[in-house]
């Protein structure tokens, strides 16, 4: 069938190529070209198809699926992808596996990421190439059924036994239980298992420990193992995320990860280099997250505006044919701010994910200062990213209207799997409070007069205010935002500071203050994604892309701006106000012709978006249609539940 007419003409009407967009979305040609290319070869390979659309299908079946093309997945993988590449990786995963999580999910995300941080050059020797080779399956399990935001409180124990060089692992209690870790429930058979440590009745705190779960032939959990699936979630079901137990379970003294910490065969402690080094594994999720959940707003857009695109209903001027939905503002306003994040967020992501690559290099090396940075940057932004992209998929399901309702807009597990990333790797308020320590902290500073100390991200906190010009462009609407998070972050601070110094404890004026802090640590984190938009957009040097990327930062300043307007009222007029909101509107207007090849550019297969309503070829309704014929409950006309129930109730309703 071919391409629907509207489509055709959103895509004649582009003034860039959307490969050389690409090229910029994914960082370099080569890899925007790569990615064609394992797409390509993956779609010549019919056993990667799903074997019907996996929103018809139980857990069970989902899971089941996934395990079938991961077995296909590794007759292919050395002939498909540079194997030591991991964003070819991750692109040949989100094709052939989606969204919906699958058994390998958290070994490669964070098991290998651990044993690669965590574990000494023999322990890598090990375990690792058997990991990449994938021998064995892992998981991460830290977070209890008690506990997953306050890791010291964290209940397993790991019990050095001097006498047989053992650790002994516990689970004192219920709540003790390992919860939610995915992968562990039914598929991995090793875990990283976060425990705490006690020598000679002394508590170390939280140590990574490296766990065989289950038996390598039979698969069957090992004697002093209780692990299980943890049943159906509000998305993510084709992961078995688990709960696992311990009673009296050894392992030898060497599967403590010991590249940090170390504990001797005579029961003598080494203490890590930083304190929060066994943190790391959550760092470089965190670090990913940007990306990742770019990617997952970026594919409800694609979804939404090419569905807008060929979706009419309503008149504008022309009474002779109903308008596209996309020619609407109020369309536009909900949907191309979001295009710009997508943009923003993905940006971010490359950067924090070439921070974390040198920093676990430098960590390597024994230099562990840029953790305290990294940490904060990493938390403000998994926090605010996961929360615009959630707000912004919601916003792409209701601009589809009914359908957008509809399984066949895949919009919802879209959702579903993204909002996930606003409670793990760190609960978002949680993280956010993570920022704000290392906000109060650069005040601080700037109280006892140390100001040239602060790190390049925080020096606006010292500086003033300066006029505002916005007719000048971006970086006016910086300064914009440099305001409203210098502004907040010491109105929270001098809030905390005022409270402790009334005599408050330190922890109760902290969460006294705790709402203003957060503010701060979401404007601050703001501010950093408008400011890698605006150097990432400056660093372009194909002229049509960089000039299309300046319209679609004008959305995105124009908006931000409004959506802020609270904290700027001390410096910007109702008029300088009014200017921006109009400007909001021409940019909108402007960025209209090139809203599918923005999304186009993106490059997300049919095959990934598993979305009829998201079709490259528009093709919708008679999909659509076909789509519902397939649905299981249409294999009878008549179901057995209206021969059993209704029937005989229609029946006796009649007597
Ligand atoms: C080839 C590759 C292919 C790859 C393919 C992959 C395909 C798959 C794709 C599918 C995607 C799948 C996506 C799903 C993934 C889901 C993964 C989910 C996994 C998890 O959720 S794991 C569990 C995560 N858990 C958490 O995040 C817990 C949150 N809690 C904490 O982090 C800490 O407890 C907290 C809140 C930081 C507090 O820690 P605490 O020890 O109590 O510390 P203090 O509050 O006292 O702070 C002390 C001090 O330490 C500093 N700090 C804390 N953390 C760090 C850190 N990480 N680094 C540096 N410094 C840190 C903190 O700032 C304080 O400093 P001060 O100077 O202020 O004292
Ligand atoms: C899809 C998914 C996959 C996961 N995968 C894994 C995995 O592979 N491995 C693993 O170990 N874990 C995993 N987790 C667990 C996850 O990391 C935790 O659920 C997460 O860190 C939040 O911890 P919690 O559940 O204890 O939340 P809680 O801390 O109980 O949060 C409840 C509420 O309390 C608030 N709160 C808690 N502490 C504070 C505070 N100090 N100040 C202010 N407010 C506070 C929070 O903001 C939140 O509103 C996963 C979770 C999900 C949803």
């Amino acid at each position: 069938m071919s391409e629907n007419p509207d489509l055709t003409n959103e895509r004649a009407s582009g003034t860039f190529e959307t490969n050389a967009m690409a090229a910029v979305i994914y960082g370099s040609e080569k890899f925007a070209q790569r990615r064609r290319e394992i797409t390509e070869a993956i779609s010549k390979i019919p056993e990667f198809q799903d074997s019907h659309p996996l929103v018809f299908m139980s857990r069970e079946e989902k899971i089941s699926e996934a395990c079938r093309k991961l077995a296909v997945l590794s007759n292919y993988w050395n002939s498909l992808i540079d194997t030591s590449d991991e964003e070819e990786a991750l692109h040949l995963y989100r094709e052939v596996l989606g969204l919906e999580g699958h058994p390998l999910a958290l070994h490669e995300t964070m098991f290998i990421p651990s044993l690669i941080a965590q574990a000494s050059d023999e322990q890598q020797e090990k375990w690792l190439g058997r990991a990449q080779r994938r021998e064995i399956i892992g998981c991460y399990a830290q977070t209890e059924m008690g506990h997953g935001t306050n890791l010291r409180a964290l209940e397993t124990t790991a019990t050095f036994d001097i006498s047989t060089r053992e650790f002994i692992l516990n689970s004192p209690t219920i709540t003790s239980l390992k919860w939610w870790p995915g992968a562990l429930g039914k598929s991995a058979n090793w875990s990283i298992v976060i425990a705490n440590l006690i020598i000679k009745e002394h508590n170390y705190g939280p140590h990574p420990f490296m766990v065989q779960l289950r038996d390598e032939k039979s698969h069957e959990p090992l004697p002093g193992i209780t692990v299980g699936d943890i049943g159906p979630k509000m998305a993510f079901n084709g992961a078995d995320n688990g709960f696992l137990g311990f009673k009296n379970y050894r392992i030898p003294r060497e599967n403590m990860l010991m590249r940090h910490s170390k504990v001797t065969s005579d029961g003598s402690y080494i203490k890590p280099p930083h304190a929060k080094i066994g943190y790391s594994s959550m760092v470089k999720v965190r670090s990913r997250m940007a990306m990742d959940q770019g990617l997952f707003l970026a594919s409800a857009l694609v979804i939404a505006v090419r569905y807008s695109a060929v979706r009419r209903q309503g008149y504008l001027e022309d009474k002779s044919r109903e308008v596209k939905v996309l020619d609407y503002q109020t369309q536009q306003h909900r949907l191309f701010p979001s295009i710009a994040r997508a943009y923003a967020f993905i940006f971010c992501g490359f950067e924090t994910i070439r921070l974390y690559d040198q920093l676990l290099i430098d960590v390597q090396n024994g230099n562990t200062s840029g953790m305290a940075d990294l940490h904060a940057l990493t938390s403000g932004l998994k926090s605010v990213v996961t929360y615009q992209t959630g707000e912004g998929i919601e916003q792409a399901r209701m601009a589809c209207g009914g359908h957008g309702y509809s399984m066949a807009s895949y919009i919802s597990e879209i959702y579903g799997v993204a909002i996930g990333g606003c409670t793990y790797e760190g609960e978002n308020m949680v993280m956010l409070l993570q920022l704000a320590r290392y906000l109060v902290k650069s005040i601080e500073m700037i109280q006892n007069g140390k100001s040239r100390e602060l790190g390049p991200m925080v020096a606006y906190l010292a500086e003033n205010e300066s006029e505002i010009d916005l007719n000048l462009g971006p970086n006016e609407y910086l300064k914009v935002f440099e305001y409203a998070a210098r502004n907040q972050t010491w109105r929270a601070t001098e809030k905390f500071q005022k409270l402790r110094n009334s005599g408050m404890s330190n922890e109760e004026a902290w969460n006294q203050a705790s709402v203003e802090l957060t503010r701060a640590s979401r404007l601050h984190t703001r501010l950093y994604i408008m400011s890698t938009f605006i150097n990432h957009v400056g660093s372009i040097v194909d002229q049509k892309v960089k000039g299309v990327l300046i319209d679609l930062l004008n959305v995105h300043v124009t908006y931000e701006v409004m959506d802020i307007g609270i904290y700027v009222q001390g410096l910007l007029s109702s008029n300088q106000m009014d200017l921006i909101r109009n400007q909001l509107y021409v940019s909108l207007e402007t960025i209209r012709p090139n809203a599918v090849s923005l999304v186009d550019s993106f490059q997300i297969s049919d095959m990934q978006l598993r979305s009829v309503l998201g079709r490259r070829d528009g093709n919708v309704y008679e999909n659509l249609f076909k789509w519902a014929k397939s649905s299981p409950l249409n294999k009878t006309d008549v179901l057995p539940s209206v021969t059993q129930y209704l029937k005989p109730m229609m029946e006796k309703s009649k007597l």
